[in-house]
């Protein structure tokens, strides 16, 4: 798949993610998270579960220190969260959030000028930034497609090329918010095997059960601000019992086989 050299200085025995008791109530007194802990290793591809409601967008939120405050730390590649504005930037270069909505990503006149942006806002020019652009489209399959508007895409390729503007970045993990919803089957499919192709890691907020079973041999289940169940996405999926109590349905006659209950409740 693609080649590119990532230019994030952590060690690959340092985990892409570490959240240590991450406690958060938003402004209104409501409470979020009740304690969060996780480590995610390097090219690890992980499933974010849980019912409307749980906390993961707010736990996808403190990755990148949109939302901090609370209690609790967050380590990217080695490089803890805090508000200096340096540590910030780089955090947001390292955790790219691809929204549910590909529009809130693409608002410039051309694909490759999308991609471009944010690799340019970093520094990049020249033949250094053509070759990011190059590269990001390359590897979501959308080259071909870089001289056009964004608008004039179809949904399945727009998410594509939302996917690219994070890729040019080089980020240390790739975080993608309900990235199967809106695609039909074929695009659904040529996306699971384009990010299954990324050397990158990957956390994917879902409430497709089966997309997260195909592509992420880890999941979590949050709910109410905890973390409820971490282990093997089949032995999790397998364990009708706990999806129930989560609010969590797999498709009518979907079958998972799995080792239940292996995982751990933490
Ligand atoms: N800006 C806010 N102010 C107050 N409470 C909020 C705010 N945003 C979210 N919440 C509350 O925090 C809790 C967690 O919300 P969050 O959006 O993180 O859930 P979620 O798991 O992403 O849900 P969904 O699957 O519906 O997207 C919910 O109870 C929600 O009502």
């Amino acid at each position: 798949m693609i080649g590119y050299v990532d230019t994030a200085p952590a060690a690959t025995d340092v985990p892409s993610l570490d959240v240590r008791g991450v406690q958060y109530s938003y402004p209104d007194g409501h409470v979020a998270l009740r304690g969060v802990d996780l480590t995610v290793p390097r090219g690890e591809r992980i499933a974010l579960l849980g019912p409307n409601g749980a906390g993961k967008t707010t736990l996808v939120l403190h990755l990148n220190g949109i939302l901090a405050g609370g209690e609790g730390t967050v380590t990217v590649g080695g490089l803890t969260v805090n508000r200096d504005r340096a540590t910030l930037a780089e955090i947001r270069r390292r955790v790219g959030i691809v929204f549910q909505d590909p529009d809130d990503q693409l608002f410039l006149p051309t694909v490759a000028e999308d991609v471009a942006f944010g690799p340019a806002n970093l520094g990049l020019r020249g033949a250094e930034l053509a070759a990011r652009v190059t590269e990001a489209l390359d590897a979501v399959g959308m080259a071909e497609h870089r001289d056009r508007a964004p608008q004039h895409l179809s949904f399945g390729q727009r998410r594509r090329v939302a996917v690219a503007t994070v890729l040019a970045m080089h980020p240390e993990i790739l975080v993608l918010d309900e990235p199967s919803s809106n695609l039909d089957p074929a695009a659904r499919r040529e996306l699971a095997a384009i990010l299954r192709g990324l050397p990158v890691t990957l956390l994917m907020v879902t409430h497709d059960l089966p997309y997260a079973l195909e592509l992420c041999d880890r999941a979590l289940i949050l709910d109410a601000g905890r973390i409820v169940a971490d282990g093997p996405t089949a032995d999790l999926l397998a364990d009708t019992t706990l999806l129930a109590q989560h609010r969590l349905e797999l498709p009518f006659g979907f079958q998972v086989q799995g080792r239940a209950p292996s995982y751990r409740i933490p």
